[in-house]
């Protein structure tokens, strides 16, 4: 039994306002399409995904889903789902869902299985909660409608039977074609996770539905202070008669925030990312090793939340400094800076930093990630 998943992702998006059609619009940090796609493929019943996109939609595919297996749809929804099945030839039995309905469940998955054991097709449905009148105030029994939603699962032939004889219009689902050529459909419970997104609001609403976990991570890091070497710390250049040695710009406070955003992704230390044996970092700035790490947060659909930095030295003062820090690590993490802390302490004379031999470095960051 081969069964096929077909997510229809060709339309233009227009009523959702967004600059991208809407299936390729990032959702909690991933596109849309890639959200669905991950469940269906992941489903141990479904043995292809194919993605219908429309035509000049390459690039946003490959850019959302490497490697996806596609084809391209039509002007109607339809259609798209048309040619789908045209790539879908030989599989028994056929999954259709909609791109802009993201959060989709491996129980809703099976309830459509199960139910094809009986029936030609099947389709998730939700029932109306709200009062309901027509356009003259006349009100409509909800007791009797229900909102159906997507996956529909059908048996290949049936379905194939139902595109072939369509003399009908627009079709707004899949399900109404399968039932016009005499098939019979199963109503199996829906999901509000599987909304649609299709206004502008409707990506709010979505972004609340993903279950987020907060992570934080504590970075640390030492470098040697040296006579002839410039005093970067947290992204400012400070005027001091010496400067820390290493092999980037050594900026130990950025190098600890570093480390400690890679740790809320377990991605290793900033050695791992920018080796000291390349030459590429010799001299470098170290933003830009901040700037990679919050990148591959966002990567995962998160955000950096919160730093706190403390930074021991006797000398410089920090203070005088501290306004500029607190900016320049905001801008590089893309936070106000009520949300960036930057304190410092002596050891008391104590130890290498006591003796002024080098500066310490130690910071938390605190990240929102999608829960896994
Ligand atoms: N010619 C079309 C039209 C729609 N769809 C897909 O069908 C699903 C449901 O359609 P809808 O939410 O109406 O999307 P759009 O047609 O893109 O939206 P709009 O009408 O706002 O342009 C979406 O995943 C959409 O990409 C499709 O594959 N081919
Ligand atoms: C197929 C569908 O998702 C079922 O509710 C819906 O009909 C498609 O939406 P459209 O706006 O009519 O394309």
């Amino acid at each position: 039994m081969t069964t096929v998943a077909l997510i229809v992702a060709a339309g233009k998006g227009e009523r959702s306002g967004s600059a991208l059609p809407k299936q390729f619009a990032p959702l909690a940090g991933r596109p849309m399409v890639a959200w669905s796609h991950a469940t269906l493929a992941a489903h141990s019943a479904v043995d292809e995904v194919i993605v219908v996109i429309g035509a000049g939609q390459e690039a946003m595919l490959a850019a959302a889903l490497p490697g996806a297996r596609h084809v391209t749809g039509g002007a109607r929804r339809q259609d798209s789902v048309r040619a789908g099945l045209d790539a879908a030839a030989g599989a028994d039995r056929i999954l259709i869902h909609d791109a802009a309905r993201p959060f989709l469940s491996p129980a809703v998955i099976d309830r459509l299985l199960a139910a094809l054991d009986t029936h030609d097709g099947a389709v998730p449905v939700l029932p109306v909660p709200d009062t309901l009148v027509s356009q003259d105030g006349t009100p409509v029994d909800r007791a009797a409608l229900r909102r159906v939603q997507t996956p529909q699962a059908f048996r290949a032939p049936a379905l194939a039977r139902a595109h072939g004889g369509w003399q009908g219009g627009e079709a707004t689902d899949d399900a109404q074609m399968v039932r016009a050529a005499g098939g019979s459909v199963a109503l199996v419970e829906g999901d509000t996770m599987l909304e649609k997104v299709t206004y502008p609001a409707d990506f709010a609403a979505a972004e609340a539905r993903v279950a987020m976990e907060t992570r934080s991570a504590s970075g640390f890091d030492v470098h040697r202070l040296e006579d002839g070497e410039e005093l970067w710390l947290g992204g400012v250049r400070i005027p001091h008669h010496r400067g820390l040695s290493g092999h980037s710009d050594a900026d130990v406070a950025l190098h600890a925030i570093t480390d400690a955003v890679l740790g809320t992704i377990a991605a290793g230390d900033i050695g791992t990312h920018f080796p000291p044996s390349d030459p590429r970092w010799r001299g470098a700035e170290s933003g830009q090793f901040l700037s990679h790490a919050r990148g591959l947060v966002e990567a995962k659909g998160g955000r950096v939340t919160f730093v706190d930095l403390t930074l021991m030295c006797e000398a410089p003062k920090i203070g005088p400094h501290r306004t500029a820090m607190q900016a320049r690590i905001a801008e590089l993490l893309g936070l106000t800076t009520d949300r960036v802390s930057v304190k410092a302490t002596t050891t008391e004379k104590l130890g290498f930093t006591g003796r002024g031999e080098g500066i310490a470095a130690q910071a938390v960051a605190t990240v929102r990630l999608p829960a896994a």
